[in-house]
């Protein structure tokens, strides 16, 4: 038999490393499941910690205790305050969470035993037997469907209309279908505009009620929001940098104040974050969506080359949008291609720097590039060159880097390639005139 004291002490110490950690509560609510607490007091205890947590409420101690006691005192005081004594930190909360895992499966097994042992018939005791097997063979966290669940499941979600994330592209609407637990890397050269072209996609889905995180492991924070200042207002980024701003631009600001602030977009600085980092982050955030500007940077354990730094840390990206069900937007850096006879080779997946696992781990992979790579002001190529779910294609967009404002070309199509000089000057000096010569001398019949 398990020992009723030692099942209870390391419930308590997980309950009360959530305690004392509240950045804790969002991964354990991900990760551990009611009935991985054994006994029904610490069950309660940790009921109450996910409500609190689910209604974006502080899950300190003071909340939790009146929230399982009403208000009234009655003994919760004095578990949760034994709680936070037996974790005392919350280092070891994951070695609590196995052996406590393994002890709830432990009585459950114990108590299956003691209803076969007083089992009336053999199919009561069949019964039995299996749910016993599926105990020892169930891992935590493996979920599975049967077709029957599955096709229950089917109606439910195709009984409305089903919400995808929305763009402000329209071209993008039309062709992307991400959702929650998505992963989308956006790649592209420096300066090509990944930057700013994510800012606008956070922001965007922040003004349709989304919480955003952008982590960027490069730029402060004062940076990115000039930035936004620039687009959400049309305002001069030069202007902006020199602290040019006059009477005018104040007052739009003002005007426009509550309309900036409201939407839920928070700008992280990160440099150093690990993707376990940018994880908890989100979770005790309780972010929808997630930037990260940019892939390359995030620090690996596994360094022990940069390919498998960057593979290791595309994995744990795809895993962690697997399992929180935050869609998360990876912005990448592309090597450089060799130029094709026009200097215009456009980027491919292969040009995703350092690793071909980002590539495999990607829902959908966007491209950004400069159409005319020599110019400054020239449109921006928008590729998906990755699309689960959907066709790939591409999109010309027009960029004002004054404003850092991103829109769809009115012209659809790639631009004619310059001519390095006109036709008729590539006929040589001697050969015959071409036929049907397309510039007939004056007066000739
Ligand atoms: N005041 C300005 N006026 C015009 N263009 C500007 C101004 N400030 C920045 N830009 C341009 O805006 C673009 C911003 O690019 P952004 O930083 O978003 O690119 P990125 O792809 O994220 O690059 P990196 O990987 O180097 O961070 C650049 O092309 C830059 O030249």
């Amino acid at each position: 038999m398990v020992n009723g004291g030692d099942v209870e002490l390391a419930q308590a110490a997980v309950l009360g490393a959530a305690l004392i950690d509240e950045s804790l509560v969002g991964e354990l609510t991900l990760k551990v499941e009611d009935r991985d607490f054994a006994t029904p007091k610490c069950r309660m205890v940790y009921q109450a910690l996910k409500k609190l947590f689910l209604a974006g409420q502080p899950t300190d101690p003071v909340t939790v205790v009146n929230q399982l006691s009403g208000g009234g005192e009655d003994g919760w005081r004095q578990y949760v305050m034994w709680a936070m004594d037996v974790a005392s930190t919350a280092v070891n909360v994951w070695e609590h969470v196995r052996i406590m895992r393994e002890q709830a499966r432990l009585c459950r097994l114990q108590e299956l035993g003691g209803r076969l042992q007083a089992a009336g018939s053999l199919e009561a005791a069949q019964g039995y037997i299996a749910k016993a097997s599926s105990e020892l063979v169930d891992r935590p966290g493996v979920k599975y469907v049967t077709m029957e669940e599955a096709l229950q499941d089917f109606f439910t979600r195709h009984h409305e209309r089903h919400e995808y994330y929305s763009w402000p592209l329209d071209k993008l609407n039309d062709r992307l279908f991400v959702e929650g637990g998505d992963m989308v890397v956006l790649g592209g050269y420096s300066s090509a505009g990944k930057t700013a072209l994510a800012l606008t996609f956070g922001w965007y889905l922040a003004g349709l009620g989304k919480r955003v995180g952008f982590f960027s492991l490069e730029t402060g924070y004062k940076k990115l929001h000039d930035r936004l200042i620039a687009t959400t207002m049309r305002m001069n980024l030069a202007k902006i940098k020199r602290s040019e701003l006059d009477e005018s631009d104040y007052q739009a600001l003002s005007i426009a104040s509550k309309r900036l602030i409201k939407p839920e977009l928070e700008l992280i600085e990160a440099a150093g974050m690990t993707v376990a980092d940018i994880q908890a982050f989100s979770l005790s955030r309780r972010y929808d969506a997630i930037f990260i500007d940019y892939l390359q940077l995030i620090p690996s354990p596994q360094g022990r080359s940069r390919y498998d730094a960057v593979t290791d840390v595309s994995i744990r990206l795809h895993q962690m949008s697997q399992t929180t069900g935050i869609a998360v937007f990876p912005l990448s850096q592309l090597s450089r291609p060799d130029k094709d006879r026009d200097g215009r080779k456009a980027p491919n997946m292969a040009s995703l720097r350092e690793s071909g696992q980002i590539e495999q781990d990607a829902d959908v992979i966007m491209l950004l590039y400069k159409e005319d790579p020599d110019r400054p002001d020239s449109r921006r190529v928008l590729k998906i060159a990755k699309n689960k779910e959907g066709e790939v294609g591409q999109i010309y967009l027009t960029f004002d880097g004054n404003t850092q404002t991103f829109r769809e070309s009115v012209y659809d199509a790639p631009a004619p390639k310059p001519r390095s000089e006109p036709e008729y000057m590539q006929v040589k000096l001697g050969d015959p005139p071409p036929e049907g010569d397309p510039w007939p001398q004056q007066g000739a019949s």
